[in-house]
């Protein structure tokens, strides 16, 4: 009995889906694409000091017990939530651009209507909120506010990201906004694996992969588009296009959600180096698609210096205004649990924008007074690129290597200079955390005996589990420790590397889970003996 050759065809991606390069001039230079001096310079624009406001600023949390009229027939949701507005008072509440993690006696900021990824020193951005407004709501005010939001189609609430606007982008127009009401995503309880695989019995899988595009990263592509729809209509500079260098994941959401916002988008993806199934989404999206002769860091380099020559704004997540649509998962992830802190979240890491959203989600939810603590946060890294691991093990002291990252089947995270590495160890740091790392068998093996107890995973929810099975080995993690392990994509868009491990194509490694299909003659009495044969061990319940 031989696994089925013809079901385990292989197909690598193909390269044929290259589309023709356009011959762009290329400088070196960091410059970054700004507003003409003639255009009014949004920067002059004060930011509010300590406002007094009431909750009748903000949208009213609707009574769970009105039942809300049915919209009038010429009026679609966008329509309705402008006429809700008109009934409300004006919007208080805003955010900035600041040097990410800058002292307190530093005056830079940028007006989110500018387009700037980096301080004057070169160091990253973060988008800070006017805490003080902000706190002028008590916590049970927040709880209440983004639990009545949950599970409705009310523009733009009804997405898991804009029911928390006020928190992400709280200046932006609702008209602006472009949204596929992505996250609200399924918080699993992962009781078989849990009870039976690691002797938990309070494990639970956030799985952001069940989404619009099939991964974490439309949460903060939903931002990035609706800020860049709305930089286009203000036009007080020219904005062609949005760009990415990726892996995979954060190309797919780039490119549905311009799509969606009739925006043109440009995708550097490194050759021959993600699935067939994230290849052929930013394909039919109708992004322009360079594949490129490189990895990811390679990719990510060109993209870095084609958007500071051309008007093409940069969507990876060097870009702070993506961490402010992800840092909702965290949010949300206390939401599900009745506002209840887990005691670890498992997250795994490449360009390392993620980890350091969620911990802000965390820390945020902490500061406004909607929980008193936050999770231990663990970064996983694939052994095959694991700068991170590498830094934290070296007890943070050297200075940052970044290592050349190479193949590993969690594809999406073979990254190998991330770009917001100072943004993970600040965040690791902060919530004592810890980083893990696990080798091709043993991210795989954790894949499979995952998806052997109802889940279909992808290979870096792999990593995240292998990692949470040796925390629990070494004790790190006790028994009934609340966990969430974060699921970043859809199992189907790596659908090959699982058709690989079942049929044991993947060298060097013994795929001790694999469950190929078995070949069986078309007779009765061939079918009852296999059949008999792999019903003789099973006990009967
Ligand atoms: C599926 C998947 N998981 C995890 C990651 C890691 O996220 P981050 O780059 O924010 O560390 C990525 C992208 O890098 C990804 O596409
Ligand atoms: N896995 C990512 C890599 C790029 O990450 P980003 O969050 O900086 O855009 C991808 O799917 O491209």
């Amino acid at each position: 009995m031989a696994a089925s050759s013809s079901f385990f065809r292989s197909s690598s991606p193909s390269s044929t889906a290259v589309a023709a390069a356009a011959s762009l001039p290329r400088n070196q230079a960091n410059s970054q694409f700004r507003i003409p001096s003639s255009a009014p310079c949004p920067r002059l624009r004060r930011f509010p000091a300590v406002i007094s406001c009431t909750s009748s600023t903000l949208d009213p949390a609707p009574s769970s017990n009105s039942v809300k009229p049915r919209r009038p027939a010429d009026e679609d949701i966008r329509d309705e939530a402008r006429r809700h507005r008109a009934a409300s008072a004006a919007n208080t509440l805003s955010a900035r651009y600041v040097p990410f993690n800058a002292g307190p006696d530093s005056d830079e900021w940028y007006s989110l209507d500018e387009t700037v990824y980096r301080s004057r020193s070169g160091g990253l951005l973060d988008v800070q909120h006017d805490m003080d407004a902000l706190k002028n709501f008590d916590g049970a005010y927040w709880r209440d506010l983004f639990d009545s939001r949950v599970g409705k189609t009310t523009w733009p609430y009804g997405s898991g990201v804009w029911s928390k606007k006020e928190w992400v982008l709280p200046e932006i127009h609702p008209d602006d906004i472009v949204s596929a009401f992505e996250g609200n995503s399924n918080l699993f309880w992962a009781e078989r694996f849990g009870k039976h695989l690691v002797g938990m019995n309070d494990l639970w899988v956030k799985h952001c992969g069940i989404s619009h595009t099939g991964s974490f990263k439309d949460l903060g592509m939903t931002v990035l588009v609706s800020q860049v729809n709305r930089l286009r209509k203000l036009n007080r500079y020219p904005l062609v296009a949005v760009g990415c260098a990726s892996t995979g994941d954060t190309s797919a959401a780039l490119s549905a959600y311009c799509a969606s916002a009739d925006i043109p988008s440009i995708v550097f993806l490194p050759a021959n180096k993600i699935s067939m199934a994230q290849l052929v989404q930013p394909i039919a999206n109708g992004a322009f698609v360079l594949s490129i002769d490189t990895d990811f860091d390679g990719c990510m380099k060109l993209i870095r210096e084609v958007t500071s020559e051309l008007p093409i704004y940069l969507a990876n997540s060097l870009n702070s205004l993506r961490l402010e649509g992800q840092k909702t998962a965290a949010i949300e992830i206390l939401q599900q649990f009745d506002w209840e802190v887990p005691d670890w979240v498992i997250i795994p890491g490449g360009n390392l924008g993620n980890i350091y959203a969620l911990y802000k989600g965390f820390k945020m939810c902490q500061e406004l007074g909607l929980v008193d603590r936050i999770p231990r946060l663990v970064c996983a890294q694939a052994a095959n690129a694991n700068p991170l691991y590498l830094h934290f093990k070296s007890g943070w002291g050297t200075d940052f290597k970044p290592v050349n990252a190479t193949t590993t089947l969690a594809s999406a995270i073979q990254i190998g200079d991330p770009v917001s590495i100072d943004r993970a160890v600040y965040a690791l740091q902060k919530s004592n955390g810890i980083v893990e790392e696990a080798t091709e068998e043993e991210l795989m093996d954790a894949m499979a005996k995952a998806d052997s107890t109802g889940m279909f995973i992808c290979p870096h929810t792999g990593v995240a589990l292998a990692a949470l099975i040796k925390l629990r080995k070494s004790g790190v993690i006790g028994p009934s420790d609340r966990t969430v392990v974060v699921s970043t994509a859809h199992g189907l868009k790596f659908s090959q590397s699982k058709i690989d491990y079942h049929s044991k194509a993947i060298p060097e490694m013994a795929s001790r889970f694999a469950n190929p299909p078995v070949e069986v003659k078309a007779d009765f009495g061939s079918v009852m003996d296999v059949l008999r044969n792999y019903l003789r061990d099973k006990p009967p319940k």
